[in-house]
């Protein structure tokens, strides 16, 4: 369990962080999402004692990190991959890790099959390690002590989606073993594949928080009929919003059933309806952090 309450950051007259609470309750993988400059980073580093906060508090397993005994043992972090010693391979870097924890070596081994490193990759030097590999390593490190509790930041980038099903199934997995997990990400669709609950933060703010099926449901349901434009003009008589898709089908601001019982009401025959995909997600989201300036351009989302 992970408690953020009122965390705020302040660098100079800037709020980085700006009275942010949350809870990552055990069970479950918690998304951290938001613009580049949202916060993110500087809120996981207040969690984990790296950055003093100006005011608020943070507690991990009921404690702030600083105050847990041999935290390593308890939580895995990841917070820049980037940063591990690129003249170390990949072993030496687990082994210096479990030598400062009290791990027992063996469990080297058993950390480097978890993430998918072979004997090969983990003798050659993280210097020579792609992006994605570095990420496998930096997990690695925060799975050794086999925590109770994950905190990573951005643990996707550069992984292929290979990779990302990979990851999304080993944190799953941890967290149905009654595993805390919080990760951070810009990239939506990355989170909507990998996180089941979601808090989102524009601005230093937390902007929304819950399950990723509410907030799907939040961002409204896409219909297709033998009739849109009979279907759009029922609804918008009924005060709901429509948005005609260039590409067929309709945006509705309202969920699959009312929908649905609108069409019916209106004899149109629905040829689709289904809750907003990830698009619905995307423009909820945009909606929710539209305040930074950051996003006049549209959150990145890979094709
Ligand atoms: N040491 C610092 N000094 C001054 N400003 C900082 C410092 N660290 C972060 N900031 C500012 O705080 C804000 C939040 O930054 P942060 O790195 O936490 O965002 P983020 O959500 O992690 O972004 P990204 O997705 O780009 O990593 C940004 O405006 C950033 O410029």
């Amino acid at each position: 369990m992970i408690t953020v309450e009122h965390l705020t950051k302040r660098y100079g007259p800037v709020a980085a962080v700006d009275d942010v609470s949350f809870t990552v309750e055990p069970g479950h993988v918690t998304g951290f999402l938001g613009p580049n400059g949202a916060g993110k980073s500087t809120t996981m580093r207040m969690i984990c004692g790296l950055t003093p906060a100006t005011s608020g508090s943070a507690r991990v397993l009921g404690l702030p990190f600083t105050a847990l005994a041999n935290p390593g043992r308890r939580v895995g972090v990841l917070l820049d991959a980037g940063s591990q010693h690129s003249g170390r391979t990949g072993r030496e870097v687990l082994t210096l890790g479990a030598l400062m924890t009290g791990v027992d070596r063996r469990r080297i081994d058993t950390t480097l099959d978890l993430v998918g490193l072979t004997e090969r990759e983990a003798a050659r030097r993280v210097g020579q390690y792609s992006l994605g590999m570095r990420q496998r390593l930096g997990l690695a490190s925060a799975l050794l002590g086999d925590p109770e509790v994950l905190i990573l930041d951005e643990p996707a980038n550069g992984l292929d989606p290979a990779g990302i099903r990979w990851m999304r199934d080993l944190l799953s997995d941890f967290a149905s073993r009654g595993g805390t997990v919080l990760l951070s990400s810009h990239l939506l669709r990355e989170m909507e594949a990998v996180a089941d609950r979601i808090v989102v933060i524009g601005r230093g703010r937390v902007v929304a928080e819950g399950h990723k099926d509410d907030l799907l449901r939040q961002a409204g349901a896409f219909a297709r009929s033998t009739d849109d434009a009979a279907l759009a003009l029922a609804l918008r008589q009924g005060g709901v919003g429509v948005e005609e898709l260039a590409t067929g089908g309709l945006a509705v601001e309202a969920e699959p059933l009312d929908v649905g019982r609108a069409a019916a009401a209106a004899g149109v025959v629905l040829a689709e309806l289904r809750a907003a995909d990830s698009r619905g997600l995307e423009d909820l989201f945009l909606e929710l952090t539209a305040d930074d300036a950051r996003q006049q351009t549209r959150m990145e989302v890979p094709a």
